[in-house]
């Protein structure tokens, strides 16, 4: 496994994360955890922060709270001094909780729900990314309604899907997503905004993917999205002042990616901005997810038991599954592991991880090489930073892992485990149904 960030494997042979030893965590708050490493968050974000810096453009970095949302995150990103983007009601309210300053915050979402915009209105977050028509009209009446003048992006689809290793022109992109820029949805929205005395338009966003190894997806955006600029001012005398570029940069969950340095990244789209924006330069706008987060998480799991079938797989289950780690199953992403309390044991044998619900696509790692397992070993799992304690569930009624950060030594829990009752929290049951009075007797 490769060792990111501030892991590695200490004296006693276990892996350690931000100088806290991993099976002393697993004693301390259980399993499966999540454990995240806050240097390291920390560094992705001033890793963004200082490549614009060195190409000398005017721009904003936001987080994507959708990778990994906790109001101890929020009080990072707070303290990075990054934006933050949100998409729901949920995330906008642990942002608030936080104390994270509503004057940093925008608003995304394909579907805002009334609720949601006035929710935002009333927090006088920074700005709205206008997603559609619908959305449009309703955030117009609330504003008015309140006397306001509101901030608001349109989310383009330019025509460009990029997917994890190569990307394709979809010209026209069919897409639940933003304005279709080619049928001229945009240009209609750019006029409709400008007419309006209740929404301020301050540019326009994309985001063109996620898991995104290249920067020739970014460069062709920026191009479509710079003609479209171009157009528009002619048009209607509109400067853009904002352009979003979304987020979508790889990591490395295996060996067989290979992303490039977030300064590649930040330098070949400052540099299409300035080929395809040359007469007014709009401010750049970024709002990465999972680079940010990651590569900065590693999940602990309890190993239990063990199932071979001989001459066709070992099957290693352990203490959690696709409730916590739901990237197998969905993409079929591919991790790494190590024993973290025998982390410099010789890798002995081919073993696949299942989890424990009910469910045969249940898996977390097919095919990695171990050293030979015992049930109580611990296996750490890495890279399960972004997108997936936001994408965790209970399914089988499974409680959801608590999530620790780690640094210089220090073990903090940002969100505890979740307990039986918790599962049952929000259950009723009608008085037809209480024991003791059922109608059938
Ligand atoms: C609109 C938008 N912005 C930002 C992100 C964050 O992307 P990533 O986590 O790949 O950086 C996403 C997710 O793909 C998104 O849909
Ligand atoms: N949840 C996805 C990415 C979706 C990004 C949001 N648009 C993942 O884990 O890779």
């Amino acid at each position: 496994m490769h060792l990111h960030g501030t892991s590695r494997i200490n004296a006693a042979g276990h892996l350690e994360i931000g100088g806290c030893d991993t099976v002393d965590l697993v004693k301390r708050f259980g399993s499966p955890l999540y454990v995240v490493d806050e240097a390291r968050v920390r560094e992705q974000m001033r890793r963004y922060k200082q490549a614009f810096r060195e190409t000398g453009f005017s721009s904003q970095v936001a987080y994507a709270s959708k990778a990994f949302s906790t109001m101890a995150m929020c009080r990072i990103v707070e303290e990075e001094g990054l934006f933050l983007d949100v998409v729901s009601e949920g995330e906008l309210f642990t942002a608030l909780e936080a104390g994270f300053p509503p004057s940093r915050i925008y608003f995304h979402g394909n579907n805002k729900t009334l609720r949601e915009l006035e929710m935002g209105l009333d927090a006088d977050i920074y700005l709205f990314v206008l997603d559609n028509f619908v959305e449009m009209e309703m955030l117009q009446t609330l504003a008015r309604s309140r006397g306001k003048k509101v901030r608001v992006l349109l989310r383009t689809t330019p025509g460009i899907e990029a997917h994890t290793h190569n990307y394709i022109q979809t010209g026209q992109e069919d897409s639940k997503f933003g304005f279709d820029l080619s049928s001229g949805q945009v240009l209609k929205a750019v006029k409709r905004v400008l007419s309006s005395n209740d929404l301020e338009l301050e540019g326009f966003h994309c985001h063109i993917g996620s898991q995104i190894f290249e920067v020739d997806g970014f460069r062709m955006a920026i191009r479509k999205l710079g003609e479209f600029a171009e157009e528009t001012r002619h048009v209607t005398g509109f400067t853009t002042r904002i352009l979003n570029l979304g987020g979508g940069f790889g990591i490395r969950y295996n060996q067989n990616d290979q992303p490039l340095p977030i300064r590649d990244y930040v330098k070949a789209i400052s540099e299409g901005v300035q080929e395809s924006f040359p007469h007014h330069l709009p401010e750049i706008w970024l709002e990465p997810g999972r680079s940010i987060v990651g590569e900065a998480g590693t999940t602990l799991y309890t190993i239990g038991t063990v199932k071979e079938i001989p001459g066709v797989r070992k099957y290693v289950a352990v203490d959690g599954g696709m409730n916590d780690h739901p990237r197998t199953a969905l993409y079929q992403a591919s991790y790494e592991a190590i024993l973290a309390n025998r982390a410099s044991a010789p890798c002995e044998e081919t073993v696949s991880v299942a989890g424990k619900l009910c469910e045969t696509g249940d898996m977390l790692i097919w095919d990695i090489p171990l050293p030979k397992v015992n049930n109580g070993d611990i296996l750490a799992v890495s890279c399960t930073g972004a997108y997936h304690y936001s994408m965790s569930n209970n399914y089988n009624r499974v409680a959801r892992p608590a999530v620790a950060f780690v640094q210089n030594g220090q073990a903090d829990l940002v969100v505890r485990r979740e307990t039986l009752a918790d599962l049952i929290r929000n259950d009723r049951i009608p008085e037809r149904l209480k024991a003791g009075e059922s109608s059938s007797s």
